[in-house]
């Protein structure tokens, strides 16, 4: 009851969530995509939906995990399966990466992951983490994130991991790094990824002062690279696909790939001793203390 009533989403999608809780019981679920007549299937797990179009060979790939889409351990472990079934299906070229809930993309790391558990749960969830940034950020796909809502910290990563980014233009719709308010510092590889995105200088700035950006001075710094009307989100982004995809895949993949492995490598290199930084960082006393007043004062904002 609890989480239902943090849930700001309408009866019409708690009905759905229904449906969806008591089809992840039984097992991965599937359904018909919508008069597709294409023979591609939705498929799924409780926290992702991924509609695919085998006509066009995209799919689209939408989190829901209420109230916020924060990248909780189960989140995160069913896009990494969701990503590696698109991965090995041939006829996949791109996805459209956004979120089935109103207003949020991702409210980033799951704060309750990070607070007053023990450090092989801390081990595990920052191991679950590095997999799915290390798979997104170099998946041969095209991946194009069409950003319906706020998306700071963990969420911005997800956005700056893909190719493209749109974002719906709404003040609401806040996108950046912001860990420095929480207290907490954002670790190389989110850095990395956001200086091959916008450069050095705009991201030490970015990074030391924890902006959210909205949209208009999100794609004046380059965080995204196109703001529409909401609404138009999906539309543009399947817009921008289209010109993607429209270059041979093995050119593209290859440049992808030589555009990024060395970003990707160098956590490679050092994935023990990130865990390692990241759990003992975690396990200080002040952090502790810092994410709790944080999450206390988001709980008591409705109050
Ligand atoms: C010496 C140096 C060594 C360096 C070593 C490095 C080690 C590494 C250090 C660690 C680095 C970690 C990197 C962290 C990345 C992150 O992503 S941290 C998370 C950051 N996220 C945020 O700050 C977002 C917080 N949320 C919000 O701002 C808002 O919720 C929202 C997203 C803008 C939505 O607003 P609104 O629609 O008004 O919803 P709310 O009412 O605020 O929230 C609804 C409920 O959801 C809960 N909630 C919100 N965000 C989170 C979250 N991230 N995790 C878990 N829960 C969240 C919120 O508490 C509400 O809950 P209830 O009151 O119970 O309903």
């Amino acid at each position: 009851m609890a989480l239902l009533a943090g849930l700001r989403v309408p009866a019409r999608s708690l009905l759905r969530a229904g449906a969806r809780l008591r089809d992840a019981a039984l097992g991965r679920w599937e359904r018909a995509a919508g008069g597709g007549g294409d023979g591609a299937r939705s498929f799924g797990s409780q926290r992702v939906l991924v509609e695919p179009d085998a006509a066009t060979g995209v799919a689209v790939m939408k989190l829901w995990n209420p109230p916020v889409n924060s990248l909780s351990l189960d989140l995160l472990t069913e896009l990494v399966i969701s990503l590696e079934k698109l991965e090995n299906e041939k006829t996949f070229r791109g996805i459209i990466l956004t979120s089935d809930l109103p207003g949020i993309f991702s409210a980033g790391l799951d704060l309750t992951e990070m607070c007053g558990r023990n450090p092989a749960h801390y081990a595990e969830y920052w191991k679950a983490l590095q997999e799915l940034w290390l798979r997104l950020y170099q998946t041969h796909l095209v991946v194009i994130a069409a950003i319906n809502g706020a998306s700071p910290a963990g969420g911005c990563l997800l956005a700056l991991s893909c190719d493209y980014r749109v974002l719906a233009d709404n003040p609401k719709f806040i996108i950046g790094l912001n860990e420095t308010l929480l207290g907490i510092v954002a670790p190389f590889w989110f850095k990395d990824t956001m200086i091959n995105t916008i450069g050095h200088r705009a991201t030490e700035r970015a990074l030391q002062l924890g902006l959210l950006f909205r949209p208009a001075e999100a794609l004046q710094v380059g965080v995204v690279d196109q703001v529409v009307p909401e609404g138009q989100v999906q539309g543009a982004a399947l817009s921008a696909m289209t010109q993607w995809l429209a270059i041979p895949d093995h050119a593209r993949q290859l440049t992808k790939s030589m555009m990024r492995k060395a970003t990707a490598d160098r956590l490679l290199t050092q994935r023990e001793a990130d865990i390692q930084n990241f759990v003992s960082f975690l396990s200080r006393d002040s952090i502790q203390k810092a994410l709790q007043v944080y999450l206390e004062k988001l709980r008591q904002k409705k109050g």
